[in-house]
């Protein structure tokens, strides 16, 4: 069945080309490999991304309204916010930058060692150790410097880089910021949600919150009907 529906996707797609642009090695099989490849590697990251960025927007209530006072401040409150959006958001993307240094979905992805005797934060390492610095804390203020968020490296780097992290930037800012623009969020209660990890980068206490539609989802909703 999946087959099937991968194959009429390819189907439509080579029935839209007047003529042929690929070459021949790119087989229907190896189209729909392909189209899985990209289901299953963007699944996950994506949707544990989201949930790790909801997680903490929950424990930073402050954070979340300044979200929320940016959005309706730069996209207004009658339409819904766009992919394009994205950079006249840069507080959403400092959210979005935080939570990739804290929970990259792929951890660890590229020690270093030192190549010489060194000595970083006061303290004394030799010729050969591999040192991993992440802070802890959740703290939007280190991506307000321009060009902070070019030291990340979420998605890899060099050849084997991820080929979807433009898509999965786009993805994450336009599914968060639309949650905080569509939703009024808060915890269960007092409480503070549990933010540590489980094995995998996977949230140790899945992710229950408790959600209110904003005026403009029923704006939009009763403008389409
Ligand atoms: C938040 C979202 C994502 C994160 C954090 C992420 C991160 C990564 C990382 C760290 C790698 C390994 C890079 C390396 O080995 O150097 C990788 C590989 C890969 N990613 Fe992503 N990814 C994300 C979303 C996506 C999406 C949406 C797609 C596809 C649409 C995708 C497709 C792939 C593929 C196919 C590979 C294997 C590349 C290869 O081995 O040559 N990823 N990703």
């Amino acid at each position: 069945m999946i087959d099937e529906f991968l194959q009429g996707l390819v189907d439509e797609k080579r029935a839209q080309k007047e003529k042929k642009t690929q070459p021949d090695y790119y087989t229907d099989v190896i189209v729909k490999g392909l189209i899985v490849v990209m289901i299953f590697a963007g699944n996950v990251t994506l949707t544990r991304t989201l949930e790790w960025a909801m997680l903490n927007l929950l424990n930073y209530p402050e954070v979340l309204k300044k979200a929320r006072i940016e959005i309706d401040t730069n996209i207004g409150l009658d339409r819904l916010i766009d992919e394009q959006d994205a950079k006249s958001l840069p507080y959403l993307q400092c959210i979005i930058s935080e939570i990739f240094r804290l929970y990259p979905a792929a951890p660890l992805l590229a020690p270093h060692r030192a190549t010489d005797d060194c000595i970083v934060g006061g303290y004394d390492f030799p010729l050969g150790t591999t040192l991993i610095v992440n802070p802890e804390k959740f703290k939007l203020e280190r991506f307000e410097k321009k060009g902070e968020e070019q030291k990340l490296m979420p998605f890899g780097m060099g050849r084997r880089a991820c080929p979807g992290s433009g898509l999965a930037q786009r993805v994450v800012s336009l599914a968060l910021g639309s949650m905080i623009q569509c939703f009024e969020w808060e915890r269960l209660g007092e409480e503070y949600v549990d933010l540590s990890e489980a094995t995998t980068m996977r949230p140790a206490t899945p992710l229950l919150a408790m959600c209110r539609a904003r005026p403009i989802v029923h704006k939009i909703f009763n403008a389409s009907f």
